[in-house]
């Protein structure tokens, strides 16, 4: 389902009803039907009792009685069950929207959100819409016909008493203008604390760990307290105004008939109406209860299904990911032994990107431009929040560059079709995300028609087998929620093992190996420089030994790339990089030391900087041989 951000609440509850308008139909048609069958029942009763009385058959009444029951029961029944068919459907089909909608958002977007808050709006808004979109718009539509034919009706009996019933009932309609909104605010009040308790839960059990080690349950749990005492109060108030909407439409029923008796019975006096008129219009007022209560039980139940349809609304437009691109001829794809293509010239370019997550914030990257040559290991290097991870997230388009270009595989990235282009990008992030499920399910993620083959490949590959051997049922053993259940370096090593899955052109890698032990990272670093002979390979460096086998590392500082060659390269022309080198601690097996740099307060600075991001001291010989670039490409 659509909708155009310009809908008003009540069209976007509409547009959830439509595709189940004719359930809807035929269940309120079948509901009415049972009702007025009940109606029936004591006039064929009361012929019962007077067949009897008179000794006739009672056959035929008994029969008419028992179909009117039975019929009646089970017309109205399945009249119930169509609608509230319909209102499942409808918070189906609602659900179903949201949740395509959400996992479409864009991912700088998504940022911006409270996670908790999206689920409150996914789960409990569409199920205030349940009865909104069904029974409560189903008795307003009821209410209005049946109230609108009565008033016709007494219009045509006295129009004297109908202009005294249609004063009363203008009043209390006045009345509600003003209640009605009342209970649309509480009741959006009330979801939206309920949207902050969902945002509070999802901060708390995110990091259970953490807030039980700070000792700070009774901090948390007074905020979420709050957040649930709002939304109880919210809740009260949505009630409150519900109750004067109630007591509205009785007190416009009773002083109608007050009106009318009074007025009525003084024209009787005078000779000016008949009793048997009086009559019939009192009891046309006493037929008149059901259609206002229903009105005002609709309206009201409208006002809170609104509230959430608004709210529901919010997500809905949320900026989506482009679902398709520009065509343009794609890249033959040359798949080589280890699923990468083989591409010549540059598999990334940067060109001139400049980048700010926000409008208003300073520049991540400023004029960024590099080439990546296609296969091979590239290292990015720098200091702490200098925009490493940021080029990661502008190759997978999680953001979009506010000027500039950047290529992959020779094709802008904004003319690749989405899928496309993430299909070709393997990405391990730096905390190595991996989700609750088995360790199967997490590999299968990015590639679920693979083979158990490749599986295994990608196990051997990520020094996973003797983990999968230990567990009790192997690749099917559950991980926990966020993987609990696995250490920090082996749920590295599964995104590792996930990302080599897909068998990508581009391997991703951002600080991949960080919480691996020194045997493991050496091993699996063997695995990447073989990977990275047919694969380009980025990676954002964190320990040394990763720098030194690059092919080609880059410098970034100030949000631009201020050299790039190779390890010995820039230690011997890059300030900067020999900072970064020698807070490493080189050991001199694998490289001669290079003379500690009179350290310029930039120096210092960066050191500063830097301080945790190179922790490893495992050294490893260089990459050999190693294309040679000193400076960063022009564009
Ligand atoms: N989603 C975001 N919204 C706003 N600012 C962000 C976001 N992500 C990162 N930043 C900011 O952008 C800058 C670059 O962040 P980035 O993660 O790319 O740095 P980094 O070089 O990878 O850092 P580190 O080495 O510490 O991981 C930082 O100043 C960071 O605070």
């Amino acid at each position: 389902m659509t909708t155009a951000a310009h809908d008003s609440p009540f069209r976007r509850l509409l547009g959830h009803a439509r595709p189940h308008r004719s359930t809807l139909a035929v269940g309120a048609v079948l509901t009415t039907a049972g009702a007025l069958t009940e109606l029936a029942q004591p006039l064929v009763a009361k012929s019962v009792v007077d067949a009897l009385a008179a000794d006739e058959s009672m056959l035929r009444p008994v029969l008419l009685l028992a179909l009117l029951v039975l019929g009646g029961a089970v017309v109205g029944a399945f009249g119930r069950f169509l609608m509230e068919r319909a209102a499942e459907g409808v918070v189906l089909t609602a659900r179903r929207g949201l949740i395509a909608r959400l996992l479409r958002l864009r991912v700088d977007v998504l940022d911006r959100q409270q996670p908790g808050d999206l689920i409150s709006r996914v789960t409990a808004d569409t199920t205030l819409l349940r009865s909104a979109a069904t029974s409560h718009l189903v008795e307003v539509g009821v209410g209005t016909v049946s109230l609108t034919g009565m008033l016709v009706l007494m219009a045509r009996l006295d129009l004297v008493l109908f202009l005294v019933v249609l004063g009363v009932v203008v009043l209390i309609g006045g009345c509600s203008l003003f209640v009605v909104p009342r209970i649309g605010q509480a009741g959006r009040q009330a979801q939206e604390a309920l949207g902050e308790l969902g945002a509070g839960l999802e901060r708390v059990l995110g990091a259970f760990r953490t807030v039980k080690a700070a000792g700070a349950e009774h901090h948390e749990a007074a905020a979420l307290n709050d957040a649930a005492a709002r939304a109880w109060r919210r809740g009260v108030l949505a009630a409150r105004w519900g109750a004067v909407a109630g007591v509205a439409g009785g007190l416009a029923v009773q002083l109608s008939f007050l009106s009318v008796l009074g007025v009525g019975g003084t024209r009787v006096a005078s000779g000016t109406l008949p009793v048997s008129s009086l009559i019939a219009f009192l009891l046309y007022l006493f037929y008149l209860v059901a259609p206002i209560h229903q009105l005002v039980s609709g309206i009201s139940g409208l006002q809170i299904g609104m509230a959430a349809v608004r709210r529901m609304g919010e997500l809905e437009d949320l900026a989506q990911e482009p679902t398709h691109a520009p065509a343009a001829p794609p890249t033959a794809p040359d798949r080589t032994s280890t699923g990468g293509t083989r591409t010549s010239g540059a598999a990334v370019r940067f060109r001139e990107v400049g980048f700010r997550y926000d409008e208003t914030g300073p520049a991540v990257l400023d004029d960024i431009s590099f080439d990546i040559p296609a296969n091979g290991l590239t290292a990015v290097v720098g200091p702490s929040g200098v925009g490493k991870s940021t080029l990661f997230a502008l190759l997978e388009r999680f953001c979009e560059p506010d000027s500039g270009s950047i290529e992959v595989d020779g094709r802008n990235v904004r003319d690749w079709p989405l899928p496309e282009l993430r299909r070709v990008i393997g990405l391990v992030e730096q905390d190595a995300p991996v989700l609750a499920g088995t360790l199967r399910d997490n590999l299968l993620l990015a590639a679920n028609d693979a083979t158990d083959q490749e599986i295994e490949r990608v196990v051997g590959l990520a020094r996973l087998t003797s983990l999968v051997d230990r567990l009790p049922n192997g690749l099917d053993t559950p991980v926990g929620h966020r993987g609990t259940t696995l250490s920090g370096g082996q749920r590295q090593r599964v995104a590792i093992a996930r990302a080599l899955l897909r068998r990508p052109r581009l391997l991703l890698l951002d600080e991949a190996t960080s919480q691996l032990d020194a045997l493991n990272e050496l091993e699996l670093r063997d695995a990447i420089a073989d990977i990275s002979r047919t694969t380009t390979v980025l990676v954002v460096a964190h320990r040394l030994s990763t720098v030194t086998r690059a092919h080609q590392i880059l410098v970034l500082d100030q949000g631009r790339v201020r050299a790039s060659g190779t390890h010995e390269e820039l230690a011997r022309t890059d300030d900067l990089y020999r900072v970064l080198s020698s807070t490493q601690m080189l050991g001199p097996d694998s490289h001669p030391p290079h003379p500690r740099p009179e350290r310029t307060p930039l120096m210092r600075r960066a050191a500063t900087a830097v301080g945790v991001l190179f922790a490893g001291t495992v050294t490893l010989p260089a990459a050999a041989p190693p294309p040679s670039r000193r400076t960063a490409p022009g564009p």
